[in-house]
């Protein structure tokens, strides 16, 4: 029945103040009424529709994004939204596409990397959207090695200019998001060459289609890589492949802010120092640390309203089934995630301060965080974008059969989701960019040289090398100084423990190659004691609401003690632990579920998600699923006729045992 809320009763059930929870989820009250307003503006708008997403042809997919980016964009004009509300609607549209690189990477990459003067110049036309950009870095042969690209910008003295040019196969320009049929202009990354010398790769601002008929300019060969993973998704982007034939570009096209070439031909550095760049980094990664807990939260947020309503087996007397959020092992799959999205929310919150202190103190010439700061951020985008795609897989399967639905919303966050691992560095990668630093860390220690910002925790290195747990009994697992000692001493040791068997080795590239594997772990096990700690330091501040720091520090229990669970050969085998501590661990992560199970919907409405943005029958505000499911059967093209294309030609013959040369 329309008007019921089938959920209310679990809704009566929390223990805490709802709305004082949306205000710390959205990080302020004034964002929650951006947001409220914004998500709502974009929900009762039929120009955003997306129920039919997955059913569309890719040809009607991508037109129907486009007409989506330029009505969101017409919107953001008429109403005056600032910058702000701007992006907040951009984010409810929820749809890739090519705008999300024009103001994601086109713009910050002027801005980080271009002179004054070439951000005077192409700013203001990127900001009215007059020029569209994009950031077409990967080639077809090469995408974590960046030093390996291969496209080439040769400085020709007599004219002035850049002659740009794809001389291999593999230096096709494949991957760029907004590159196949959108894009006007590209931020192209090409290595630099001036009188004969090779000077590495830099970044080029290069119009790729003429701005009067949208054809490609003399020389160049652009198009669209292809159908990607799964219905809709990211197939609304138009991921590109770019060639260049000797193009030719005004000297003054390369990005110059870091480095210069001169009329003459000479190669400089600027006085403004390399690793500014590092600071966009840092920004680029913390919105993604942010999306992740909005995607994992939003299949959380699914899988949790949908556990209440569905009903399987232990029906007694003729009364109703169990729920199934209330069996135990969808409790165990169920809260470490809600839980997970939470952490990662506020890692996220964390890594906006990190932003401007980093920077702060580059504008004031310190760089002495800069290299933690990138390795923290490198393994934190690695962790929570794994941590999510897992986790919006494992929603689905907690969804059961219906979870496969396309109208669940759950195949096409995952099929959009997933890439998250990949772009912007390869988790493992990265991960291995954050051992690497670890081993740094290890091998100065003594040297008087102190552990700064994350892995500050280093500097204790003596105690957390012989110190064990002192827990006896399930509740010490609740003090937040057992637990951090637990994380500490687990990452310290694994550390530690890499770096000798490193020592080992006589050739150090040889043994870094050799153990990456065991690197990796320890890396991960560095990331997972950050998110801790900042779950558990968001938990020291004044948190307004009935209740809700309550829920907050339950949450806060769930995440760290699941970790411990699923990692405890870690904490075991470096002896912090004993078997018995492990698994008074568990005992009291089962307490802490019972706990979560009656504030469960209300924790997941506490993301304030509109019915649109969700995207999913299963995940509906009013828990009105079967009714839904069943309407949205009928909406499906296939059943728009009762005899399918097809019978004619193929099942009647059949039927009718007409096919020609029947041996059976
Ligand atoms: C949806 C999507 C959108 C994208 N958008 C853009 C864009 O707008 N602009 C752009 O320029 N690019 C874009 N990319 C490209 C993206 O940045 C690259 O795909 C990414 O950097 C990974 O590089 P790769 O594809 O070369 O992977 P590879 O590096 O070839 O990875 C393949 C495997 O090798 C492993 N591997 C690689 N190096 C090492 C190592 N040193 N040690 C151990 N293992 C290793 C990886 O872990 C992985 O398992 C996009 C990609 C996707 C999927």
């Amino acid at each position: 029945m329309e008007g019921v809320d089938y959920l209310a009763g679990e809704r009566k059930k929390a223990e805490f103040d709802v709305e004082s929870m949306k205000i710390v989820w959205a990080g302020s009250r004034h964002v929650l009424e951006v947001s409220d307003r914004i998500s709502k503006l974009v929900a009762d708008d039929p120009a955003f529709r997306k129920d039919d997403r997955t059913m569309l042809s890719r040809k009607e997919l991508f037109k129907n994004t486009i007409r989506k980016a330029v009505y969101a964009w017409k919107r953001i004009v008429e109403l005056h939204l600032s910058e702000e509300e701007a992006s907040r609607l951009r984010f409810y549209v929820d749809e890739p596409a090519f705008t999300d690189l024009h103001w994601g990477m086109f713009v910050p990459a002027i801005k980080g990397q271009g002179t004054d003067e070439q951000q005077q110049k192409w700013l203001p036309l990127a900001y009215k959207m007059q020029i569209i950009g994009c950031y077409a870095q990967t080639e077809l042969g090469h995408g974590s090695n960046v030093q390996g690209l291969e496209t080439t910008a040769t400085f020709d003295p007599r004219t002035d200019e850049f002659v740009i040019n794809s001389p291999t196969l593999t230096s096709s320009k494949w991957w760029p998001g907004g590159l196949g049929k959108v894009s006007t202009h590209a931020v192209v990354y090409a290595r630099l060459i001036t009188d004969g010398k090779d000077h590495g790769v830099h970044g080029f601002i290069v119009q790729l289609r003429s701005l009067e008929d949208h054809t490609p300019l003399p020389g160049i060969t652009v198009g669209d890589i292809g159908m990607k993973f799964g219905n809709g998704a990211y197939n609304t982007m138009d991921n590109g492949l770019l060639r260049f034939d000797h193009v030719r570009i005004p000297r003054n096209q390369m990005l110059m802010r870091v480095s210069q070439v001169t009329r003459e031909g000479k190669y400089k550095q600027s006085d403004v120092p390399r690793q500014l760049v590092y600071g966009t980094m840092v920004y680029v990664r913390q919105t993604i640390v942010v999306d992740a807990s909005s995607a994992l939260s939003k299949a959380v947020c699914i899988a949790t309203r949908y556990s209440a309503v569905r009903r399987q087996f232990g029906s007694q007397n003729g009364g109703p089934e169990t729920q199934v959020i209330d069996y135990k092992t969808q409790q165990s799959r169920l809260f470490p995630l809600l839980a997970s999205a939470y952490a990662f929310r506020f890692v996220g919150e964390w890594l906006k301060w990190l932003y401007t202190d980093v920077t702060q103190r580059l504008q004031a010439n310190d760089f002495s965080t800069l290299p933690e700061a990138h390795a923290c951020t490198a393994g934190l985008k690695s962790l929570t974008t794994s941590a999510t795609a897992d986790g919006i897989e494992e929603c689905r399967k907690l969804c059961g059969g219906h979870g496969y639905l396309c109208s669940s919303g759950l195949p096409e966050l995952f099929a959009v989701y997933v890439p998250a691992c990949t772009y912007e560095g390869d988790n493992t990668v990265l991960l291995l960019q954050v051992a690497r630093f670890l081993m740094k860390t290890v091998s100065q220690l003594g040297t008087g040289k102190q552990p700064v910002g994350t892995v500050a925790y280093m500097g204790r290195i003596e105690h957390l090398m012989q110190c064990s747990s002192n827990v006896q009994k399930a509740e010490d697992w609740l003090k937040p100084n057992q637990v951090m000692e637990a994380f500490e001493a687990r990452a310290a040791r694994m550390s530690v423990s890499c770096a000798r068997n490193l020592s080992k080795y006589a050739n150090p590239e040889e043994g870094f190659a050799e153990l990456s594997a065991d690197l990796v772990e320890a890396a991960v096990a560095h990331c997972q004691l950050i998110v801790v700690s900042k779950f558990i330091d968001k938990l020291q501040q004044d948190i307004p609401g009935e209740g809700v720091k309550r829920q907050l520090e339950v949450l806060c229990g769930v995440y760290y003690l699941y970790l411990l669970h699923k990692h405890q050969g870690d904490f075991l085998a470096t002896r912090y632990l004993n078997p018995k501590q492990a698994a008074l661990a568990n005992d009291q992560l089962r307490a802490l579920y019972t706990q979560v199970r009656p504030n469960a919907i209300a924790l997941v409405d506490a993301f304030n998600y509109t019915d649109h943005f969700l995207g999913s029958i299963l995940g509906r505000y009013d828990g009105n699923v079967y009714p839904k499911l069943y309407e949205a059967a009928w909406k499906d093209p296939l059943n728009e006729t009762v005899v399918p294309d097809g019978y004619h030609e193929y099942l009647r013959p059949l039927l009718k045992q007409q096919l020609p040369s029947a041996r059976l």
